[in-house]
């Protein structure tokens, strides 16, 4: 098979793709979507996006765990859970991320939870800021909002926080805890734009509001569809601006991606999902994706297994072009 990829724009390297393969736990409190990566891995997306997407591999092809990075005492702060933990292996990722980027090549970051968003983001945002002078924006695909702050979070959890630090809605001085974040690392909240959301917890809703955040639910998708939604949801961004895509999983309905820790009914078809990646690949202006929550040990049976798995990598085959005819 030949593809044609739609080159984006914003890249000088467009077929070279840099890949971070993230396995990591520590933003909530199920073990296992630490293997997410390598399933998705065992299953054959680097050879399918490198054999039959031609795209040019750089990075990881094994995963990375960040284990020299845990600290040996990581007690909660600001109600957050393995706070430096997480601010660490965040920061050493944004750096990975970063130097991609800044070679002009797209980047695929394989979660891992949901907290590795900081990282990523903070990456793309640095490196285009460097290379085109421009902010990046984020299309957030999700059952849920991930912004509160720490004082908002009921679980303590920083995979429901991610957002928050991404836009400088949490703040925090201390550098081993997200003090690392700069301006050039921030994301613009009007850059901002968030696609399946139906679990939004009340003090994420207040902030939405207050910050006058675009999102469409669930029950956007069903009152306009898809092609609406997506249509919107682009024009909110604006068709010149490099776009980060950040997937989390679960925000496809469990029928398709049962195995995730924090599953939301009502969600995403997989074919809703994957129309969402193909629209923002056509777009020609992708610079990052994300695709992260996949919990392989969560399933319960193989075949759940292997249907979230098979999503998460047609998912990311989509944001990287393969329906183009
Ligand atoms: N990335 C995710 N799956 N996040 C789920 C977050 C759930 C909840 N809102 C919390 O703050 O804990
Ligand atoms: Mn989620
Ligand atoms: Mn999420």
């Amino acid at each position: 098979m030949n593809t044609s990829m739609i080159k984006s724009r914003f890249l000088s390297n467009p077929e070279d793709i840099g890949v971070v393969a993230v396995g990591f736990s520590g933003g909530q409190g199920k073990a296992g979507v630490d293997a997410g990566p390598s399933a998705l891995i065992e299953s054959g997306l680097l050879s399918q996006i490198q054999n039959e997407l031609n795209y040019k591999l750089h990075g990881d092809d094994k995963v990375n765990a960040y284990n020299d990075l845990v600290p040996k005492q990581d007690p909660p702060y600001r109600n957050m859970k393995n706070p430096g933990t997480v601010s660490a292996v965040t920061q050493r990722l944004s750096e990975q991320v970063y130097s991609h980027a800044k070679e002009g090549r797209m980047v695929l970051t394989l979660g891992g939870d949901h907290s590795i968003a900081i990282g990523t983001i903070a990456g793309t945002a640095k490196a285009i800021r460097e290379r085109l002078g421009r902010e990046t924006a984020v299309i957030w695909v999700d059952a849920h909002a991930d912004i509160n702050t720490p004082e908002t979070s009921d679980s303590g959890n920083i995979h429901g926080m991610p957002v928050a630090f991404a836009t400088g809605l949490a703040k925090e001085e201390k550098p081993e805890y997200f003090g690392w974040l700069k301006p050039e690392n921030m994301l613009n909240v009007n850059k901002l734009v968030y696609i399946g959301l139906r679990d939004v917890d009340a003090g994420e809703k207040k902030l939405l509001r207050e910050n006058g955040i675009k999102a469409f639910s669930m029950f956007d998708i069903d009152r306009y569809g898809i092609g609406r939604v997506v249509e919107m949801a682009l024009a909110h961004i604006g068709n010149d601006t490099p776009i980060h895509l950040s997937f989390d999983v679960d925000a496809l309905d469990p029928m398709w991606a049962p195995s995730t820790g924090t599953p939301v009914r009502g969600g995403l078809t997989l074919r809703e999902g994957d129309f969402i990646c193909e629209s923002v690949h056509l777009t020609g202006n992708l610079v990052a994706v994300d695709l992260v929550e996949v919990n392989p040990s969560l399933a319960v049976d193989r075949e759940a297994e292997a249907e979230t798995i098979r999503a998460g990598c047609s998912l990311v085959r989509c944001a990287l072009g393969e329906s183009l005819l």
